[in-house]
């Protein structure tokens, strides 16, 4: 194929065809050709090739640029050639449903999607369906309804409530088209093949933060329409037989469910209400009392003290995805007994947090478990005993800055399949029923009634939804949904910098 001259002063760059976005002839009457030897052409012929630009901190955005010639047929046998390029990227999505919370974050989900996102989709030739919705559970009900199959994947623009409420909509009609009883915490769960995409547009976005590596609208667009694919862990919350939730970000008992709750009443002071409340309920320093139990994850080669995250095409996630496949081809979807021991922890925690991924997220660039992974099929269990105001302090500071957050005596971390909680209170309940006289405490410690260990029991933040139960059940399922996300690429700023030195475009 012969070449044709890139124009204007730019300087040339390499494209992969993956993440070419478009490309078209260009309209002339819109087009300058004012500049170098293209304004001597008497009748020029041009195309546009529109494509992924990277920038820094994981930033992607729409460049253009445009080709002249003076030979029409050669330019069309161009645009032809492109075209057909792009025909063979067959993970590309055609046909998407779009759900918009347009209260969310700063209330901009609307304005974020019809400004910055639907024109990209346009220009990448997508077809949407959207749908604002017009109360909570409204996307989630309506997934139930859709036919689903019309679509190559569903999006969301809101924040990580309103991709959970997304993702139960997905799970739940899987499991309920297949006949599988989501009541029972030990049903293998059939993995959902829509992938789903997050138009960040929340109050902590920490969903897409930990798998694109940024809270960029455009930058998850351009993720979508390039097809990619990121396998992820959910693990599932149940309490008695009876499901509750499904979390994958994070399962927080303790400082993130009393912030939450309390964020709850003040959610007019949109993404601040979190600093308000975090501020308050670091003052009230209240611990909690209870038994944990959990099966560590001895399937996984990381540990959650590795110096290593979790990035693009990560090693760990692929293991743990072979003998996933390695598991459904011995057993298909027949439930295997798991014998595995339960460490059992009692005590009094500040914070009990299960994260399925790092959970970083702008406030937190490295998140609440730098080395989680997305994909590996467990969790980490972070365990924050009481300690000092101060103490607590400093391990807070530590989600901001470089320094290793679990290196404290306060604190432990495990990676885990499988975890249990029942608070104390509970406990003493259901132990000792007809003891009246221990449930008028209320709200204070009977050992020490000057600590700050609360009797009552907190609530749990569950990818920032409240849930209101003291003995919760968690399993980890490998893998169980996919992201339009590639995961967070290493070396960004290298791959920015060699897309601009390398000479050629195709
Ligand atoms: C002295 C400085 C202390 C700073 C500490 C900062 C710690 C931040 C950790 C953030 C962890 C985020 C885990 C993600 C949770 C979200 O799923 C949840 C809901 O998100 P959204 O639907 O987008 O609103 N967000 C929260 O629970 C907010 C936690 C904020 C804590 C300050
Ligand atoms: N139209 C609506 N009105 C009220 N609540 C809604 C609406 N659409 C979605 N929700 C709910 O709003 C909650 C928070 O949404 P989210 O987009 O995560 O914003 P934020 O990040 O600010 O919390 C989710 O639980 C979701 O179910
Ligand atoms: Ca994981």
């Amino acid at each position: 194929m012969r070449r044709l001259d890139v124009t204007r002063e730019r300087k040339n760059c390499f494209v992969p065809t993956s993440e070419i976005i478009a490309v078209e002839e260009t309209d002339l009457n819109k087009k300058q050709h004012n500049s170098g030897k293209w304004q001597k052409m008497a009748k020029p012929h041009a195309f546009t090739v529109y494509y992924v630009k990277k920038a820094r901190n994981h930033r992607w955005w729409c460049s253009d640029v445009t080709f002249w010639c003076v030979d029409e047929q050669l330019c069309n046998q161009w645009i032809q050639a492109l075209k057909e390029l792009l025909e063979l990227q067959k993970a590309r999505p055609k046909q998407l449903l779009v759900y918009i919370n347009p209260y969310g974050g700063k209330r901009q989900g609307k304005r974020i999607y019809e400004q910055k996102v639907a024109p990209l989709f346009s220009l990448a030739s997508i077809s949407t369906d959207v749908f604002i919705t017009e109360r909570a559970n409204h996307a989630k009900d309506n997934l139930f309804e859709v036919n689903i199959n019309k679509y190559d994947g569903v999006v969301c623009v809101g924040g990580d409530g309103m991709f959970s409420e997304v993702m139960h909509g997905l799970i739940g009609r899987m499991q309920k088209d297949s006949g599988i009883d989501q009541n029972n915490p030990k049903a293998p769960l059939v993995q959902c093949n829509i992938r789903i995409g997050i138009i960040p547009a929340g109050s902590t976005d920490c969903i897409c933060y930990s798998t694109v590596g940024i809270s960029d609208p455009v930058t998850s667009a351009l993720h979508i329409i390039v097809g990619d694919s990121q396998p992820l862990d959910v693990s599932s919350v149940h309490h008695n037989n009876t499901f509750l939730k499904y979390t994958v970000s994070l399962l927080g008992y303790g400082f993130y469910g009393d912030i939450l709750k309390d964020s709850e009443k003040k959610r007019w002071m949109g993404p601040m209400r979190y600093d308000y409340s975090g501020f308050k309920t670091f003052l009230s320093h209240h611990c909690y009392e209870g038994t944990i139990s959990f099966q560590p994850a001895k399937h996984t080669l990381g540990s959650p003290r590795d110096k290593d995250s979790c990035r693009t095409g990560c090693h760990i996630c692929r293991q743990s995805e072979q003998q996933l496949a390695e598991q459904r081809k011995k057993c298909g979807l027949k439930h295997e007994e798991d014998e595995e021991e339960w460490k059992v922890i009692k005590g009094k925690f500040l914070a009990i947090n299960v994260v399925n991924m790092s959970c970083a997220c702008p406030r937190s660039p490295k998140g609440l478990s730098p080395a989680a992974h997305l994909a590996d099929g467990s969790a980490d269990l972070i365990l924050v005993r009481k300690c000092s105001r101060f103490d607590f302090l400093r391990y807070l500071v530590r989600h901001t800055n470089q320094d290793d957050q679990f290196d404290f005596s306060f604190v432990d971390v495990y990676r885990v399949k499988s975890f249990q909680f029942t608070s104390k209170l509970l406990e003493d309940n259901e132990s000792d029923v007809t003891d009246i006289g221990k449930k008028h405490f209320g709200q204070f410690c009977r050992d020490h009634p000057a600590c700050c260990c609360n009797i009552a029991n907190s609530t749990w933040n569950c990818d920032g939804e409240t849930l209101d139960s003291s003995a919760i059940e968690v399993r980890v399922h490998c893998q169980l949904m996919k992201l339009f996300a590639r995961g967070i690429e290493e070396n960004c700023k290298e791959a920015s910098r060699n897309q601009s030195r390398v000479e050629q475009l195709l």
